[in-house]
């Protein structure tokens, strides 16, 4: 665990960058620091590694104060990770990887050996090892950057904004990436980021700055975007904070009905007999689109039939997902399938719409809204 007990960072210019922080970051989870620029995320986390030294008050990494350590120590024993990776130019990317085992005093082998191994475990190809940093793209370059953060498996991570510079494409690659490895690995990680997406799928607990270095809040993403201290923190979550708090709520707590379904190679039925939308199947089960049974264009196999498109839902999709696939079908059902992608049932656009709303009423009441305080007259003139 990591704890500040009421740190203040005041550098010598006179900004305080951090004003009387008490936080605990828990074992095994990831905590992520959000705010508007300046508010002093960065600050707060390279005083957990001495980059930066606390005015006043205790930061304690698994208990021990922080400023009674060996800071280079200190810093081995933490993984960090930038923007841009921060890697070195001249050094191949295995060498990259095996930098802190080796001031470590690995030995040359052992330490290229586990670095050829975190290649892997980052989602990178083998012929990666001999290029060097340029030779990269920029999101090959980050995997990089985390596989060297993991190289010493310190058990703490510390990540600045790691998936700032990629695409959107690349970044939710490296999210999913970084979840993955999470499971695996539960590290104590800190991560610092703009982006409240971002933050709300990777943290299990979001601490939110104002300018000035002041926390507001510090809750699990649903708790945050359920209940918001503040207008500041509402603002931050965004008019879409409703939206955001079903992309958190998983499609297998909501019932399915049976699914009237038809085989490609069946013909399509008379119409007016059963239900209007039927989900055309393979043979074993794979939806292939959705059929208007009541237009009847077509006599022959469903198969042939125009079909409407069909994005079916797994249990672990999200109720956003279910929300947005209810618009888009056209009966407003929401095909679900299993994990190997046969049908299993669908669920209607009402029962989702019934569940999103229960999904807020879950996390809790939000907090009345106050009317901004009216200036008297008295307080005017003062
Ligand atoms: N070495 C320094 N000397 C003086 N002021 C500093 C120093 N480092 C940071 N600051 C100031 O402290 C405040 C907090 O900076 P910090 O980098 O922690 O913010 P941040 O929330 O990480 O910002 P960003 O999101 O823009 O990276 C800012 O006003 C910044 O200008």
């Amino acid at each position: 665990m990591i704890q500040f007990d009421a740190v203040h960072k005041r550098f010598p210019n006179g900004t305080t960058a951090v004003h009387d922080l008490t936080l605990e970051m828990p074992e095994g989870g990831v905590t992520v620091l959000v705010g508007s620029s300046g508010c002093g995320k960065t600050t707060t986390l390279r005083m957990i590694n001495r980059m930066v030294e606390p005015t006043s008050g205790t930061v304690r990494v698994a208990g021990r104060d922080v400023t009674r350590q060996d800071a280079a120590e200190l810093r081995r024993s933490i993984g960090y990770v930038i923007q841009q990776a921060g890697l070195f130019p001249h050094r191949t990317v295995l060498d990259n990887i095996a930098t802190v085992p080796l001031l470590l005093g690995q030995g040359r082998k052992r330490a290229r050996a586990r670095a050829a191994e975190l290649l892997e475990t980052v989602g990178l190809a083998p012929d990666a090892a001999k290029r060097y940093p340029h030779q990269l793209s920029g999101g090959q370059q980050q995997r990089v950057g985390v596989a060297r953060a993991l190289a010493a498996d310190p058990p703490v991570l510390l990540m600045d904004e790691p998936f700032g510079a990629v695409d959107p494409v690349v970044r939710t690659q490296l999210q999913d990436e970084l979840l993955r490895l999470q499971k695996e690995l539960s590290k104590t990680i800190v991560f610092v980021t703009h982006d409240i997406d971002e933050a709300v799928r990777l943290g299990d607990q979001i601490a939110v700055f104002r300018t000035g270095g002041h926390l507001v809040q510090c809750a699990p993403p649903a708790e945050l975007l359920a209940r918001p201290a503040d207008d500041f923190v509402a603002d931050f979550l965004g008019a879409e904070r409703g939206l955001k708090l079903l992309s958190l709520t998983s499609l297998a707590e909501i019932p399915q009905t049976p699914a009237e379904t038809l085989r490609a190679d069946e013909a399509v039925p008379p119409a007016g007999t059963g239900a209007r939308w039927r989900l055309v199947t393979t043979a074993a089960g794979a939806p292939l689109g959705w059929l208007d049974a009541d237009a009847r264009h077509h006599d022959g196999p469903a198969g042939d039939a125009p079909l409407l498109p069909v994005r079916a839902l797994r249990d672990t999709d999200s109720l956003l997902s279910a929300l947005n696939e209810s618009i888009a079908s056209p009966g407003g059902l929401v095909a679900r399938v299993t994990a190997d992608g046969a049908v299993t049932g669908v669920t209607s656009r009402e029962l989702i719409h019934d569940h999103a709303g229960a999904a807020h009423v879950a996390a809790g009441p939000a907090p009345a809204v106050t009317a901004p305080a009216v200036t008297g007259p008295a307080e005017r003139a003062a």
